[in-house]
């Protein structure tokens, strides 16, 4: 099989190469500032999320705690329209993404896709395909065509990125599913950033890796935070506290919707939140 021709280029690395992309936004518009407004959630007849509005600052890290069912991960999905594909969803609301609403009329969902990139709670490489051609799926899904020497430098980047190079530069041939569950993650961010995503969601992107592992995904979020907004969502206190700037308490009190109780820097959060329930769940209260 040939490579694809040379016919589209590549999005340009933020701060990096240009690529005369004119579908592409202006460099001072990628920044990659994320906001939500009054955005509510259903299933069905049942409200999840109650006017939740949320500034997610460029090229910073937002942290998204709170107990069990509060509505996390459906505000999460909701931030690059993942929620719409259950069918008894619905919303309301706005999302914008560097001032631009990501469900205008007109908007294509893969876009909104494209430039809000997804890690789940569980590593969900391609088990079958080579760890290149992983790095790669999400460039062919989005019809994307590049040569044979940019694809591998893109691979290189990528896995650099996401703090994997090293580790797996021998052995891209081999399957994604032959990597540890942690590597499998970094192999899922790595994936997430090959289409040059201006935001990262993660949910809960740890859950499932044991500690030497998590501390190899939080320094590629370290790393990754002067390139990327992140909006991450964790359980683990001492997680948040650690990789986020800034934080959003969300709780759904007694059969009520959720919605965000406070928000605010990390170290407020953490050292002197205003609200009594934000101080007893990060202190371990309740949750
Ligand atoms: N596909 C779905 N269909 C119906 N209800 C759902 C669906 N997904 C989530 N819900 C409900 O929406 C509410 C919010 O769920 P969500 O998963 O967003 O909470 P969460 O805060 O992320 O929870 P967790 O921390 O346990 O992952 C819960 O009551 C949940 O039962």
């Amino acid at each position: 099989m040939t490579d694809l021709a040379d016919t589209v280029t590549l999005p340009p690395v933020p701060g990096g190469k240009p690529g005369p992309d004119p579908a592409e936004p202006a460099a001072a518009t990628r920044a990659g500032a994320l906001e939500a407004e009054a955005v509510s959630a259903w299933f069905g007849d049942r409200k999840v999320l109650d006017r939740v509005s949320l500034a997610m600052p460029a090229r910073e890290v937002t942290a998204l705690i709170g107990p069990s069912g509060c509505g996390k991960s459906t505000f999460l999905r909701i931030l690059n329209r993942m929620h719409e594909l259950i069918g008894s969803a619905a919303l309301s609301g706005r999302v914008l993404l560097d001032g631009s609403d990501i469900y205008d009329r007109g908007r294509r969902i893969t876009h909104a896709r494209r430039e809000i990139g997804m890690v789940f709670q569980k590593p969900n490489p391609f088990p079958a395909m080579s760890l290149h051609e992983n790095v790669l799926a999400g460039l062919k899904l989005g019809g994307v065509r590049a040569g044979r020497e940019e694809k591998d430098a893109l691979v290189e980047e990528c896995l650099t990125r996401a703090g994997l190079w090293n580790e797996v530069k021998d052995r891209l041939r081999q399957p994604g599913g032959a990597l540890s569950g942690g590597q499998q993650q970094r192999l899922c961010i790595a994936r997430a950033l090959a289409v040059r995503p201006r935001v990262l969601l993660m949910d809960e992107p740890c859950s499932a890796l044991d500690p030497t592992s998590t501390r190899r995904v939080e320094e590629t979020i370290a790393e990754l935070k002067s390139e990327v907004t992140i909006v991450i969502v964790t359980h683990n206190m001492q997680q948040a506290a650690r990789v986020s700037d800034s934080c959003a308490f969300f709780l759904a009190e007694q059969g009520t919707p959720g919605a965000i109780v406070e928000h605010g820097p990390t170290e407020t959060m953490f050292g002197a939140p205003t609200d009594p329930r934000t101080a007893d769940y990060v202190n371990g209260r309740f949750g």
